[in-house]
């Protein structure tokens, strides 16, 4: 038989190993930076053991958020520049890797892999696109060969599809790495993530893999940070100091609570293209509240994130789950107030006391598909796709 040839040795060799090194990367919705994860792994699936060896956010230059935003989340656009950022952000997520990697004092030969989310530009359930002849369908940019190339480290790319594939919506992925690192017997757990997009993970503390549920719920950080940039120059309300200073406007909270994404069964998935500028001022023109003062404007926004969390909780999850948050929405202070708020029932803390860095939680996911990718076997959670995600990239 012939020999393997050597990235298939060197493959073979990562799978191997009792434990490995990876990176995880996340760049998300709210476009904020990269965050890098380097973590130790070992074992796969349930037996999994993780330490988080270091984590960083490498915030992005204004110039390239911009870049960014001219094809983000939008119907029409440039194709060539959603070409030339595909290649660019892959060579640029190599480029901040290297200097992270200096920063730790690690050489990139002692990584055994990096598993890459990329940049999300367009993500189109069906739900959303409504074109009957059309699959469930995402897009993430960034391509894994220039990490790969860049690096010399094995990289592996482009998670979202294979769960569209099998048959998801190609998001959320979170509870694959929730069910390994977040779970508790005897106790009824949500992990609640707050990013651009809110999303949870429940998990039953009976262990019934079946009953794990995990779903979008609503706008996370998008529209306070839209909002914030707009009116206020602001890239984020930070500490919600706008937010406190103004007051929630129950018409307009009510008519964008409206919209019939609320209504539809969970699992779903959602984006910016959903939760944009256009739908609030929509809402506010529905409610006539178009006049309303921009400090009110962020205060009700703020708290539309808080009610759809709240009233899909009450909706789905038994009311004596403890909840974890993660995400950069974990140090909104105004939207986790009103959660506590709203929520009496339920103990609120951040998934720090999980032992999970609520900021890393989602590179730390990556880290953990990767491992998966390269070791584990399908797992069946709920009623998800029971698959192993994610393209490999040689670095020769
Ligand atoms: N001190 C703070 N006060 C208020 N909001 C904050 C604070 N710190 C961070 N945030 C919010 O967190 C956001 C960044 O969140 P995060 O890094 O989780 O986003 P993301 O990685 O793009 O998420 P996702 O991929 O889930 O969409 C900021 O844009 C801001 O809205
Ligand atoms: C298509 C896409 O990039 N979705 C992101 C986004 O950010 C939060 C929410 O929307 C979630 O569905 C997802 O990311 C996380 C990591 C997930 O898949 O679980």
């Amino acid at each position: 038989m012939k020999a393997l040839n050597t990235n298939l040795q060197h493959l073979t060799g990562i799978a191997q190993k009792t434990q490995r090194i990876g990176i995880g990367l996340m760049s998300g919705t709210s476009l904020d930076g990269l965050d890098i994860a380097l973590c130790r792994i070992a074992g796969t699936g349930l037996q999994t053991q993780f330490e988080l060896l270091n984590f960083t956010t490498i915030p992005y230059p204004d110039r390239f958020k911009a870049e960014v935003r001219s094809v983000f989340s939008k119907r029409q656009v440039d194709l060539e520049k959603v070409c030339l950022l595909n290649d660019f952000i892959g060579a640029y997520h190599a480029e901040l890797i290297l200097k992270s990697l200096k920063d730790w004092s690690t050489k990139p030969s002692d990584v055994d892999f990096i598993a890459s989310h990329g940049q999300t530009i367009y993500h189109a359930p069906k739900r959303l696109h409504r074109q009957e002849e059309y699959p469930n369908a995402t897009l993430q940019i960034g391509d894994g060969d220039h990490v790969a190339v860049k690096t010399g480290i094995l990289t592996i790319s482009d998670f979202r599809q294979k769960h569209i594939a099998a048959g998801g919506e190609g998001a959320p992925l979170a509870l694959y790495g929730d069910v390994l690192l977040g779970r508790k017997d005897g106790e009824d757990r949500i992990l609640l993530n707050i990013g651009g997009i809110a999303n949870l993970t429940y998990l039953p503390g009976d262990g019934d893999m079946t009953k794990v549920l995990c779903s979008d719920i609503g706008p996370g950080n998008t529209l306070i940070d839209t909002f914030s940039r707009t009116l206020f120059n602001r890239a984020y309300d930070e500490d919600s100091i706008i937010a406190f200073s103004g007051a929630v406007n129950e018409d307009l909270l009510n008519s964008l609570l409206r919209h019939p994404f609320f209504g539809e069964p969970s699992p779903k998935t959602t984006g910016p293209e959903l939760f944009s500028e256009e739908y609030v001022r929509k809402a506010q023109e529905r409610s006539g509240t178009s006049h309303i003062e921009a400090k009110d404007l962020i205060a009700t926004i703020s708290a539309f994130t808080g009610r759809a969390i709240v009233d899909f909780i009450n909706a789905y999850i038994p009311a004596a789950a403890k909840i974890f948050v993660s995400g950069g929405g974990a140090r909104n202070p105004f939207v986790v107030q009103y959660l506590q708020k709203h929520l009496p029932q339920s103990h609120i803390a951040d998934t720090a006391q999980l032992g999970i860095n609520p900021d890393a939680k989602e590179a730390i996911l990556f880290a953990l598909l990767g491992n998966e990718a390269i070791a584990g076997e399908p797992l069946a959670i709920g009623n998800n796709p029971a698959v192993l995600m994610g393209k490999f990239s040689f670095a020769g």
